[in-house]
């Protein structure tokens, strides 16, 4: 596997009293798009701030590219693009007048690139026209053409899907999809809402209170195979009694006239003979996925607000 494009050892703000980002320790991989998952108030912002140099660390380290944004900042930040506050924009001028001007921020950026970006972008037919008639999702699109003139390995976009409608996030998905395909770029989002980093996301850490709770791939957590177990019996209590003996009972609760499981679907066979010896009458079972929102409550512990 190539180098990891970033890494954060033991990153740390803290303000008064608080780390309000705590020890963050992962590495981010060359050609994903890799998730800052957490609610409100996690810290996610704060990262990105300490990683493009918007504010200082209290301790710790980002390197990217094996570089240390400490030590050597400058040279750090030419390997990435980032959008962390409102991207800067000449609302009179168009598209292709403000690539131009802010190509001239980085040196060897030819007109070819431009055009390169532009259509990498899909901003072809549009470029023309002032960015004052441009909608969100096409600001940003010329936010992110922007951030990536200078052929940066990582792009990093704080909560990029926020204003945007669900179409405006698959284009968002499809082109951010398509820059670590044919740029090979690393590309950094953050968000509150699981359901959209399914969507955008190779992997996600998760961030809460400004801790890394875990790093997942979203594979991983679509397959979790953590489904629920339902089962509907005539003597409930006695169907608990029995497979608490089975099953871990910390795994088990009552729900209405329902018992619930945590266990694969693989197990109903089992737990249908062991309420049928038993004579307990059966009503139903099935299996039911957890959703992504749900796993995501467990994980954090339930303080997820959206
Ligand atoms: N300059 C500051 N002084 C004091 N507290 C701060 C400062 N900046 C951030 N915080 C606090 O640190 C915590 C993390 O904030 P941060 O903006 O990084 O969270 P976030 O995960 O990006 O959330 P959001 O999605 O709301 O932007 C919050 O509780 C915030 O109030």
């Amino acid at each position: 596997m190539s180098d990891p494009v970033l890494q954060l050892r033991n990153l740390t703000k803290t303000i008064g009293r608080r780390n309000i980002v705590d020890d963050l320790t992962f590495d981010i991989p060359a050609g994903e798009v890799f998730g800052f998952l957490g609610p409100n108030g996690a810290g996610k912002t704060t990262t990105i701030r300490m990683i493009v140099g918007l504010i200082s660390m209290s301790k710790g380290e980002a390197f990217i590219k094996g570089i240390s944004v400490r030590n050597h900042f400058e040279l750090a930040m030419t390997h990435v693009g980032a959008i962390v506050e409102n991207p800067e924009m000449y609302k009179f001028l168009t598209g292709y007048q403000n690539l131009v001007h802010f190509a001239r921020r980085h040196e060897g950026v030819t007109k070819a690139r431009i055009n390169e970006v532009v259509e990498l972008l899909g901003l072809q037919n549009r470029i023309h026209e002032k960015v004052k008639r441009y909608s969100l999702g096409m600001r940003q699109r010329l936010g992110v053409a922007q951030a990536i003139l200078h052929r940066p390995s990582l792009l990093i976009l704080d909560e990029p899907t926020n204003g945007l409608d669900p179409a405006g996030i698959r284009e968002l998905r499809d082109y951010l999809r398509k820059l670590t395909k044919e740029e090979g770029i690393s590309v950094i989002v953050s968000s509150h809402l699981l359901s959209e980093m399914e969507l955008m996301c190779d992997r996600v850490a998760i961030i809460q209170s400004g801790k890394l709770v875990d790093v997942r791939s979203i594979n991983e957590i679509q397959d979790a195979a953590q489904s629920k177990i339902v089962i509907e019996a005539g003597d409930l209590p006695a169907a608990q009694r029995l497979l608490a003996a089975a099953f871990d009972p910390a795994l088990m609760s009552v729900s209405g006239s329902q018992l619930e499981l945590t266990a694969d679907k693989s197990v109903i066979p089992h737990i249908a003979r062991l309420l049928v010896n038993a004579e307990i009458d059966v009503h139903g079972i099935h299996a039911v996925q957890k959703s992504l929102e749900e796993q995501f409550l467990e994980m954090t512990g339930g303080e997820m607000v959206v």
